[in-house]
């Protein structure tokens, strides 16, 4: 695979426009930024050219406007918690192609920072349309990639915008590869991933895809159930897409092909209603009553999915054990997390874990700065599991 060029490839950028393609697409609550992780993580490339002399122009979406201005999608919404996190003066221009940002750019001295408007309040932005990646192109003089978590687009500013101008990857974008490679491409092994969630709908090329690379495959959340259920297991009222056993025993032929042990529970936590406090009991897994549901996989499946997490030197995790949010629920998933956490502590096993909801379950486990890689990204995260080539990073390799 063609390596890409990095920060260490730019030299004598005082003076230069670079724009720095980021994504600042974070979770926002009555008009102000809850996680300011993604900022944090595109921070140190903003510095570091922001040091080097360069005039920084970010670049970056928010929302799906749909190739419109809308108003509670404007980055200027965001502008001040970069300029908290990065503790430096952040201009902002209210468009990102055109006068409004030609007119900021002229101002810049060097070393500023300039965030231009919300990308996809135009619509040449998703299309890719190379005349608005002209457009874009003509306020800087080199390109730089930062947004991994965005890389899975083939936007004009994540993608068409490398084909006009000499092309970088940033430092998060490097790291994020590093990391993913560490876990999935050319992994230490024992490789484990655990895979939860709640449907097997929304992470078939996943599973296919990781049966083929791992030595073992957990499976757990709602998504367990299809399986179980695939095997003719009663699993009552919970969570279950009846309609794809067959899928689920086509990726339990395809392990076994590849040589690849599927983990599924062989007990679980059942209630009667989904809410915090339910009443609750653990039952073997063959003894779900029929106007129950499983949220979480029981202690003896724990047990089991420890002792792999202790065979295992790299681990892989998308999705939680269980409906992680309603205590107590959470259980499988917090044992786990810790597990892998204190393996990870000890030097024992290298962690990598992606997904909106398994970052926010391994926050809430208490442990997501122990794992050695917790990546900001949700889609892409599961497009480069799935094994799929991403527009951004793949357009770095080969312009
Ligand atoms: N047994 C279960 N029954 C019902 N829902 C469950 C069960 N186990 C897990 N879930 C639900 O699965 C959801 C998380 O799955 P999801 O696949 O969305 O994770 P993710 O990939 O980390 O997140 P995202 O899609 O936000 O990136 C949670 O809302 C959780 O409550
Ligand atoms: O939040 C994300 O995963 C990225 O910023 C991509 O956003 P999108 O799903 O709206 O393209």
């Amino acid at each position: 695979m063609p390596a890409f060029k990095t920060l260490d490839d730019l030299n004598d950028i005082a003076g230069k426009r670079v724009l720095v393609r980021v994504d600042l697409n974070v979770p926002v609550s009555e008009g102000r930024v809850t996680d300011a992780t993604r900022i944090e993580r595109v921070a140190p490339t903003i510095r570091e050219l922001s040091n080097k002399q360069a005039k920084v122009i970010l670049l970056a979406h928010f929302g799906r406007p749909k190739g419109e201005p809308v108003a509670d999608m404007s980055l200027s919404l965001i502008a001040p918690a970069v300029e908290d996190v990065l503790d430096h003066a952040v201009f902002f221009a209210a468009d990102c192609i055109g006068q409004p940002a030609e007119e900021a750019i002229a101002k810049m001295n060097n070393g500023d920072i300039l965030l231009l408007e919300n990308t996809r309040f135009h619509k040449g932005e998703e299309k890719n349309d190379p005349e608005f990646a002209a457009a874009l192109a003509k306020n800087g003089d080199i390109y730089v990639n930062d947004a991994f978590s965005a890389a899975h687009r083939a936007h004009a500013s994540t993608e068409g915008l490398a084909r006009h101008l000499p092309a970088y990857a940033g430092r998060t974008m490097q790291e994020e590869l590093e990391a993913l490679e560490k876990g999935l491409g050319n992994p230490t092994r024992p490789v484990v991933a655990i895979v939860g969630g709640a449907k097997v709908s929304t992470k078939i090329d996943l599973l296919m895809n990781l049966v083929t690379k791992v030595d073992a495959l957990v499976i757990g959340g709602g998504m367990a159930n299809t399986f179980l259920a695939a095997q003719g297991i009663d699993v009552g009222k919970s969570l279950c897409e009846h309609d794809l056993a067959e899928t689920a025993r086509k990726i339990m032929a395809e392990a076994e092909t590849a040589g690849c042990s599927i983990v599924l529970p062989v007990d679980g936590v059942i209630a009667r209603e989904f809410k915090a406090g339910a009443e609750n009991e653990v039952v073997a897994i063959d003894a779900i009553p029929a106007d129950a549901m499983m949220l979480d996989v029981g202690p003896k499946s724990v047990e089991k999915i420890n002792d792999w997490i202790s065979k295992a030197q790299t681990l892989v995790w998308n999705g939680p054990l269980g409906a992680f949010e309603i205590e107590p629920f959470d259980t499988a998933t917090v044992e786990a997390a810790r597990h892998a956490a204190e393996r990870t502590r000890a030097g024992k096993l290298i962690s990598v874990a992606g997904g909106g909801d398994t970052v926010a379950a391994l926050h809430h486990a208490g442990v997501a700065e122990d794992f050695t890689y917790i990546s900001t990204a949700g889609g892409a995260f599961l497009e480069w599991m799935e094994g799929k080539e991403l527009p951004g990073v793949d357009v770095l390799r080969h312009v």
